[in-house]
């Protein structure tokens, strides 16, 4: 049965579940959820992208949204990042109401898009100078370097993003979004037409977001490179989560067959 979390997840689901335990053995209560979603549906005129999906999600994990197109993944990354306001439901991030307390939501996330996003006139390190800007960010200049070279960007940091490839793009959107080192860190495929190295540094932004306690969403359609990355996976089927599980469930043929049989 793939309905509910096994503790094969280790400690920290156990400790975000039922509680955490001391050295002294004294179990004390769980940790409130970074990310929670509560009944919500997003609908486009006729259309019901999101239909009632309830996501719950932790600081030091990363959650993988898992699903085929359409499922609602994009949309339920957008509600998150405060770009589509929910049509019903409750949705928290950082323990902020996206829709009374938007700013303060959006603060504490950083998003990397699916699509766009990018200004074709700008430079990677001018798109960086905007961003530090606007978060009012003094020591950005050593991060944004830092995170150049580790995504291989640091020889076209100069030159404007118009005639950089798929790859790049999202490469650059991966970096934009780790910058600030946000408490939320949601990536809608990032590793979309990204060579080996980009994933390898995508999955470092990933580890290095959970060891300084951040919660990460990632949305992708490649199921192997979620359960590397993530330490859950959450399978999103016509808008709704038919199933959240630990990512080593969905490892492997046994976990292929088990995520095929999730969306049929
Ligand atoms: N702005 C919009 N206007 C109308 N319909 C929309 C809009 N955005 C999304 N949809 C619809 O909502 C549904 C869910 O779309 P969404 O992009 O969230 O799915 P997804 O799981 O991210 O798909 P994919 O894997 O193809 O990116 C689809 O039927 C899509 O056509």
């Amino acid at each position: 049965m793939l309905t509910r979390p096994k503790l094969s997840g280790g400690s920290t689901l156990f400790a975000v579940s039922f509680g955490r335990v001391g050295k002294d053995g004294v179990v004390s209560p769980p940790l409130p959820p970074m990310v929670d979603v509560r009944g919500l549906h997003v609908r486009f005129g006729e259309v019901e992208a999101v239909a009632g999906i309830d996501l719950q999600a932790y600081a030091g994990q990363a959650t993988a949204l898992l699903g085929r197109n359409g499922a609602g993944k994009s949309t339920t990354m957008r509600v998150l990042a405060g770009v589509v306001p929910p049509s019903a439901g409750t949705v928290l991030v950082a323990g902020h109401d996206v829709r009374t307390e938007t700013l303060r939501a959006k603060q504490a996330v950083g998003y990397c898009p699916d699509v766009g996003g990018l200004v074709p006139r700008a430079t990677p390190w001018e798109h960086l100078q905007l961003s530090a800007r606007l978060r009012r960010m003094d020591d950005w200049e050593t991060p944004a370097r830092d995170l150049l070279e580790r995504f291989e960007l640091g020889d076209v940091a100069h030159r404007v993003t118009a005639g950089f490839s798929h790859g790049m793009g999202r490469r650059l959107s991966v970096i934009l979004a780790a910058l600030h080192a946000p408490d939320v860190l949601l990536l809608d495929e990032p590793f979309d037409g990204v060579d080996p190295i980009g994933v390898e540094a995508t999955f470092d932004v990933i580890s290095d977001a959970r060891a300084r306690g951040a919660c990460v969403l990632v949305s992708t359609h490649l199921r192997e490179l979620a359960v590397q990355a993530c330490t859950t996976v959450s399978v999103l089927r016509g808008g709704s989560a038919v199933a959240t599980v630990p990512s080593g469930e969905m490892a492997g043929e046994e976990g292929a067959r088990a995520y095929r049989g999730l969306l049929d």
